[in-house]
């Protein structure tokens, strides 16, 4: 198989810099006796939601996690990942300040087993001097962004773990807004949530975007379609098709696509 043609993709790559978050070029990526991801070629625009989709193990969650650097120690990536202008795949790179730019949530809710004052408090005053005047305020609002300032009644010393798995999840998310990141990468976020949980979740990604570029490793195709704005399918490590979401589920170029999305493999 060869990777997602240069010409299909050209109208994307050409993107103005200005419109894209995340820029990936030649994106290799090995684990001690397999590649997972060849010659990757593609872009994440600004302000959109972009859903990585795929079969179990076509290098979607590999891909992600070189996306902030989750990838170091347990594989070898080598191309450009450009952001603002930095190859973030440069090891000079400083990785704990660039994972407050590019924050990350993970399949299973994981909050400290402490408040939720310390959990929203925690990063953030590792990382700067804060008032407590401010870091309150800001906690308010990250809460109120995901819906659980009301929930809770505003009472930040309830312990996470009293929290429903739902609110746990959002209570993560609030977590890493509390550092205000450009970039946010979610590694199926709503996979162990019921489908109340899990709409609350895809209603704070959508209202997030304004501030936001989002980019979700999902296997609910009815998620990708619901939320995102464009959608790159994967297939044994390669790109095979990238497009705007409503383009790729009417009408993907790929019959490999196709295939997929009918059900006809996964
Ligand atoms: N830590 C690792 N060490 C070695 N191989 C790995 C490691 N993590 C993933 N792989 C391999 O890399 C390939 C891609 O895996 P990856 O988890 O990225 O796929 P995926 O599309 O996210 O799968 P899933 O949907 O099941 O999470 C698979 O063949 C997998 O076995």
């Amino acid at each position: 198989m060869a990777a997602m043609k240069q010409a299909d993709l050209a109208g994307y790559l050409n993107f103005p810099n200005q419109d894209i978050a995340l820029r990936c070029t030649d994106v290799n990526v090995d684990y001690a006796t397999e590649r997972a991801i060849f010659d990757c070629n593609c872009v994440f625009p600004k302000n959109k939601i972009t859903a990585l989709i795929g079969p179990s193990g076509s290098g979607k969650s590999t891909l992600l996690r070189c996306l902030n650097r989750m990838n170091d120690g347990r594989a070898q990536v080598s191309g450009t990942i450009d952001y603002e202008g930095t190859n973030l795949n440069d090891q000079q790179i400083n990785v704990y300040q660039l994972r407050q730019k590019i924050g990350m949530l993970f399949q299973q809710p994981n909050p400290f087993a402490r408040s939720i004052y310390f959990n929203l408090a925690f990063g953030i005053r590792e990382h700067q001097a804060i008032s407590k005047s401010e870091l309150e305020q800001r906690m308010r609002e990250v809460l109120e962004m995901v819906d659980l300032w009301s929930e809770i009644s505003g009472d930040l010393q309830r312990h996470a773990n009293h929290l429903s798995g739902g609110q746990q999840q959002r209570l993560c998310l609030a977590r890493t807004l509390m550092l205000q990141p450009d970039i946010l990468l979610l590694d199926e976020p709503a996979s162990a949530l019921d489908p109340i949980a899990t709409a609350k979740i895809e209603a704070n990604l959508l209202a997030l975007k304004k501030d936001i570029t989002i980019i979700i490793v999902t296997h609910n195709l009815e998620q990708a379609a619901r939320i995102s704005d464009y959608t790159a399918f994967f297939y044994q490590g390669y790109l095979v098709e990238y497009d705007r979401t409503k383009h790729l589920f009417l009408k993907p170029h790929q019959k490999l696509t196709a295939d997929y999305l009918a059900g006809n493999f996964g």
